[in-house]
């Protein structure tokens, strides 16, 4: 198989935008797409800003900074991605969503071309079998925030191929990131264990257990994580956290799995955490103010 220079990003959001960071700083040539032009210029800024922070600290050049800016080319149509060796879909966790980006994908993407997910917990199996290459299609789960999360999760579909696997391990290689391979099961390993606790965390605070700044602080000084469960929440997404718990909820048919209502109520209420400035947090002012 061909090495792989060209990538394609589906969705400019949170994940989007760090995937192409590094993609762009370890020298592939980037071309991102989303549905929304504006999507894909906040992006933009927002790589930009994350670059301009990684010069502040001489983590990287001037010019590597230049040259990673000068190798994401925007694009609002899909047939931007044509010609992409590796198109990674980064869209909103939806599995209709993710099913209806994959079809239309399979008429534009040139037959050689991989696909892969960044989906946080929806069957690779399910997603590839809507294309017209199950073995060409796999699993790369990248980790909030990108540039600095050391893992990329690997997930094979049923049918995927030993020579795609061998490329998704090339490319974590070359992003300096390290692999850990998880079988096709809901949510995967990561999620698997980390959304439970973090349900568990809206319960105590569902429950009157404690406020916001009781259980946060609990977790940071108390295990030494460095986000508090309810504040990791808010930076992965509220929807993303109700999604990925629908997920397994329905897939591993366990009670134990169940959302907790009150994640349910704020993502209705459109309380989304930070990306849409409040969720169990507000985040108008300097610093985010605890909203229980
Ligand atoms: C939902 C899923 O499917 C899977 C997932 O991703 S689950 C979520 C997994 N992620 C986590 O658990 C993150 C937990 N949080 C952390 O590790 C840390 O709080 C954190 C790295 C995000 C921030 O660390 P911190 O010490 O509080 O802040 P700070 O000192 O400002 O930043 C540390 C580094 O991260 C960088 N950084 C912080 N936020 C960033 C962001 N949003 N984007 C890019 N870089 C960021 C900073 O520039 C800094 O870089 P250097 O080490 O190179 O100097
Ligand atoms: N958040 C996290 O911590 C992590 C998330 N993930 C996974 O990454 C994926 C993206 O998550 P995240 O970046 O947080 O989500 P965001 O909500 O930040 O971004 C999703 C982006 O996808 C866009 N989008 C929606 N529909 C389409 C479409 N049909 N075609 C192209 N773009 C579309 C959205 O546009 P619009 O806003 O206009 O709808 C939005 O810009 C999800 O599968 C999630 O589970 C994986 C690891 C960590």
């Amino acid at each position: 198989m061909a090495d792989i220079q060209s990538v394609g990003i589906i969705g400019a959001g949170q994940m989007g935008s760090g995937i192409a960071h590094v993609m762009a700083l370890a020298g592939y040539d980037v071309t991102l797409h989303d549905v929304s032009e504006n999507a894909i210029k906040a992006s933009l800024e927002l790589v930009e800003g994350n670059l301009g922070r990684q010069l502040a600290k001489s983590k990287i050049t001037e010019d590597e900074m230049k040259a990673a800016i000068g190798r994401i080319r925007p694009a609002p149509k899909m047939t931007q991605l044509t010609d992409c060796d590796i198109v990674i879909e980064a869209a909103t966790e939806n599995i209709e969503l993710k099913k209806a980006i994959f079809r239309q994908l399979s008429e534009v993407l040139d037959p050689g071309g991989i696909i892969a997910t960044n989906t946080s917990s929806i069957s690779i199996t399910a997603l590839a079998a809507v294309t017209d290459r199950p073995d060409r299609f796999i699993g790369l789960h990248f980790m909030n925030p990108v540039p600095v999360m050391k893992l990329v999760e690997v997930i094979r579909g049923i049918a995927t191929s030993e020579q795609t696997f061998q490329v998704a391990k090339t490319i974590t290689e070359r992003l300096g990131k390290t692999m850990a391979v998880s079988e096709d099961y809901p949510a995967f390993i990561v999620n698997r264990i980390l959304m439970p606790m973090i349900n568990e965390a809206i319960y105590c605070l569902y429950e009157g257990v404690g406020t916001v700044e009781a259980i946060d602080t609990g977790m940071k000084l108390g295990a030494n994580h460095p986000m508090g469960p309810l504040q990791l929440a808010d930076f992965i997404g509220l929807d993303t956290c109700l999604s990925i718990m629908q997920v397994l909820y329905d897939g591993l048919a366990d009670s134990k799995y169940r959302p907790c209502p009150l994640l349910v109520k704020y993502t209705e209420a459109g309380w989304l955490g930070k990306k849409s400035g409040r969720g169990f947090y507000d985040y108008k002012g300097d610093v985010p103010v605890p909203t229980r």
